[in-house]
């Protein structure tokens, strides 16, 4: 039977690439964060709906050997049942993130997709509380969170709606391996106000990258909309009483090398300018088919690159792409720590580049094609593997420290 978590209970980020971190989370040092009273009350009015928790443990780390021994990773087939004695069956494999499996399932008459990790990984608390927080912010572009809990301390896991796949994965798909303007400026749009709304209710990505956003399902009349997922690296910029906290200086690595932000180089703590900076990488490389460092893997290389874009490549890196795109750069370099980004300007800059090639408002996307989103669903693995995906997309989620204080 299902055991709600614990949501004060905060996670560790582990201080290895997380195609490995399972062996490497450390599983002692553990902070403790109270919710503000929204999220209290968000996760009272879930608790509503949820199965009623039995009385709580401490979270997902391992508090002895015994314990230790059961924690695993479910299979493709096997099922749970949570507290109300809904069952879930595991039935389709839909994604292997680096800290678990994700399952396609069905939930009464809905197709459903459950995020599995080991009970010591310790990071879907973070999502959960994220998620919780943004349903009582009635949030546009973020999957509603529909159940959570613990089996048996062998692995934690949360049912979430189901999304199409991922814009990493639809772009590699194109034919050109690249999205048109009229979609990569549709994207731009959706996937900056999702943004917004994150930072809205408090939160920083420190994550944002292609493989993160996904359109939603055409069944439910979601695909017309990009929703975010995965809040693995997610952090808090905001204090109890709604105030910004300071930065705190140099914390390590954050984020994923292709799309980190300078700061994000330099090992600095990171804002809500740092989401927007790699909202920018990702919006051209989706565009350009390629961002100039993307056969590189050393860390500080691809730092050098990105500097080089502002400076001695400037011209050829931007004479391809419409001149929007050099002002945003611009704007989001002007940005300090604190400071909340322009979010309507950068959306005009967007919609100005729209308005200059004559792209109508209603358009298709690139990848709408005749047949449903659910058919493709099942291709998904034969298009192109997650080991594939994982290896092109280079080291992701890369953190230099054992664990930091969210
Ligand atoms: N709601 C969803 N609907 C459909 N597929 C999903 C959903 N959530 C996740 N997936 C699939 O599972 C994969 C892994 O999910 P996710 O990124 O949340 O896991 P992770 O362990 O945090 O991975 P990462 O290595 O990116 O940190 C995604 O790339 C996506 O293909």
């Amino acid at each position: 039977m299902a055991t709600a978590l614990d949501q004060t209970d905060m996670v560790q980020i582990p201080n290895t690439p997380t195609l490995v971190a399972e062996e490497n989370v450390n599983h002692k040092q553990r902070i403790k964060m109270q919710p503000v009273a929204h999220e209290a009350f968000a996760m009272e009015q879930l608790a509503q709906q949820v199965p009623a928790p039995e009385p709580r443990h401490r979270g997902p780390a391992i508090k002895d050997k015994s314990e230790g021994r059961k924690d695993r990773l479910p299979v493709t087939g096997e099922y749970f049942e949570n507290d109300k004695g809904d069952r879930f069956i595991l039935r389709q494999k839909l994604g292997d993130g680096a800290m678990g499996h994700v399952f396609l399932s069905v939930f009464g008459s809905r197709t459903v997709a459950i995020k599995t990790e080991k009970y010591s990984t310790g990071m879907l608390p973070m999502e959960i509380k994220v998620l919780l927080s943004i349903k009582k912010y009635k949030g546009s572009h973020f999957c509603e969170i529909i159940d959570y809990g613990t089996i048996r301390r062998e692995y934690n896991y949360m049912v979430i709606s189901l999304l199409g796949k991922d814009l990493y994965r639809l772009r590699a798909e194109q034919p050109s391996r690249s999205f048109s303007l009229n979609t990569t400026t549709k994207i731009g749009l959706e996937t900056l106000e999702a943004i917004e709304e994150l930072h809205a209710i408090g939160y920083l990505s420190r994550d944002v990258k292609p493989s993160n956003f996904a359109p939603g399902m055409r069944e439910c009349g979601e695909h017309k909309t990009i929703y975010m997922f995965d809040f693995g690296l997610a952090k808090k910029y905001l204090d109890r009483e709604g105030k910004k906290m300071k930065s705190r200086g140099e914390v390590g690595w954050r984020g994923t090398v292709r799309y980190g932000s300078l700061q994000a180089h330099k090992r600095l703590d990171l804002g809500r300018r740092d989401d927007v900076e790699c909202w920018f990488y990702m919006l051209i490389e989706m565009y350009a088919g390629e961002l100039p460092w993307r056969h590189m893997t050393d860390r500080a290389l691809v730092g050098q690159a990105k500097l080089a874009i502002r400076n001695e490549q400037r011209q050829i890196f931007f004479n391809r792409i419409p001149r929007q795109f050099e002002k945003i750069i611009d704007l989001i370099d002007g940005y300090s720590f604190e400071i909340r980004p322009d979010y309507r300007q950068l959306k005009s800059l967007i919609n100005e580049i729209r308005f200059e090639n004559n792209i109508p408002d209603r358009c298709k996307w690139d990848w709408q094609i005749e047949e449903s989103q659910h058919s493709e669903l099942t291709e998904t693995t034969s298009v192109m593997s997650d080991v594939a995906i994982l290896a092109e997309q280079g080291v992701t989620n890369y953190t230099d420290r054992v664990c930091e204080n969210q």
